[in-house]
C-alpha cells in the first residue's frame, strides 16, 4: 500500500529561501519563488523587512496595520520614523476593520493603499479575508511556485492560532507559511510525497510533524535524528516532536496531511535592509 503510494505520487518541493539574505539569492532563484505577504496582528518577525522587500503583493489583515506602522520603524532606530512609514504601504488592508487604529487607517488610505472592509462576514476570521483575497487574484498563477507568507500567526490568544492553523486545511491546495521569530509551519498535503530542503544557515535543527486533522495510519521520513518507519501518529497517541534535521534534504511520505514546523535561528543573517 504504501509502496503504491511512493510510486505513484507526486513530489512536492519546500524551501525557505525566502529567509536567505539577498546576497545567498541569485536573481533567477528570486524569480522562481514567487509570494504573497500576509501581516496579522502580533509581533512583527525581525526578518519582516526581507520578506516584504521581495513580496509581489503585502496585504495587511486588518490590525496588522498597526503592526507595520509602529514595529517597522522599531527595526530601524537610527533611520527617520516617518521615511520608514512612507516607505513600508501595504498594497491591500482587508478585515473587518475593529482593530486598525483610525490615524494608520487615514495614513495609508492617504498613500494609496486599498482598503476593503468586510465587517459584514462575522464567519471567517482577518486571515481567512486575506488568503481568499489572494486565493481570487491569482487564480491565473501556476501555483506550483506561489506562495503566501503569514507573519504574526503564532502568539497571545490560543483561538487565533487554531484559526491560523486551521486556514493551512481550509486552503490545503495553496502553499502557506505560517512565521514568527522562533519557528514556521506549513501543511503537507497527503496527495504528494515531500522534499524539504533545509536551508540550514536560518533554519533548524528544531522541528516536528503531525497529524492535526485526523490520524496517520502510516508515515515514513528520511533525514530526521528520529526518522518515522511507517509510523502511526495521532493526539492522545505518538506525535514527533523536539525532532531535529540531520541532513539538508527531509522526506516525508504520509496518508494524513501533516503539519511540518522547523525552528529558525536568529536573525543575523537574515539581511536587515529597508
Ligand atoms: N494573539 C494572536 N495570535 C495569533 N494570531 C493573531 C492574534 N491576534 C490576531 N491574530 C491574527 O491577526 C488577524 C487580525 O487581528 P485582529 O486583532 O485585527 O483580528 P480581530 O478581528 O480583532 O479578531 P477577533 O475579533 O477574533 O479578536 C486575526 O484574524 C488573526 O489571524
Ligand atoms: C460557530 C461560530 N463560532 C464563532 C463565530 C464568531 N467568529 C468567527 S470568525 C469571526 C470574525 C473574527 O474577526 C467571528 C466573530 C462564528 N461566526 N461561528
Amino acid at each position: 500500500m504504501v509502496s503504491r503510494l511512493v510510486q505513484n505520487t507526486k513530489v512536492m518541493k519546500h524551501a525557505a529561501t525566502f529567509l536567505l539574505p539577498s546576497s545567498a539569492v541569485s536573481a533567477t532563484n528570486r524569480l522562481a519563488q514567487t509570494y504573497a505577504l500576509v501581516v496579522l496582528n502580533q509581533q512583527i518577525p525581525k526578518f519582516t523587512p526581507l520578506l516584504w522587500s521581495h513580496a509581489k503583493l503585502r496585504i495587511c489583515a486588518d490590525g496588522g496595520a498597526n503592526r507595520i506602522f509602529d514595529g517597522v520603524p522599531k527595526l530601524f532606530p537610527d533611520q527617520n520614523q516617518l521615511n520608514i512609514q512612507h516607505r513600508y504601504v501595504p498594497n491591500v488592508i482587508k478585515g473587518d476593520m475593529d482593530s486598525i487604529r483610525p490615524e494608520v487607517h487615514q495614513f495609508y488610505a492617504e498613500l494609496g493603499s486599498e482598503i476593503i472592509d468586510d465587517s459584514e462576514n462575522q464567519d471567517t476570521n482577518d486571515l481567512h479575508k486575506c488568503i481568499s483575497f489572494i486565493q481570487e487574484q491569482t487564480s491565473a498563477f501556476d501555483h506550483s511556485n506561489f506562495c503566501t507568507l503569514v507573519t504574526g500567526a503564532l502568539g497571545g490568544r490560543f483561538d487565533h492560532e487554531a484559526a491560523n492553523l486551521n486556514a493551512l486545511y481550509v486552503f490545503s491546495d495553496m502553499r502557506i507559511v505560517l512565521l514568527s521569530d522562533d519557528c514556521q509551519i506549513r501543511l503537507l498535503p497527503k496527495t504528494h510525497q515531500h522534499e524539504i530542503h533545509i536551508q540550514s544557515t536560518v533554519e533548524g535543527p528544531h522541528c516536528g510533524l503531525f497529524p492535526i486533522g485526523g490520524p496517520s495510519v502510516s508515515t515514513t521520513t528520511t533525514g530526521l535524528t528520529w526518522d518515522l518507519c511507517n509510523s502511526e501518529m495521532k493526539f492522545g497517541s505518538m506525535i514527533s516532536t523536539s525532532n531535529k534535521v540531520r541532513e539538508e534534504k527531509v522526506t516525508v511520505c504520509s496518508d494524513a496531511d501533516l503539519l511540518w514546523t522547523i525552528s529558525l535561528k536568529t536573525p543575523i543573517h537574515m539581511g536587515l535592509t529597508c
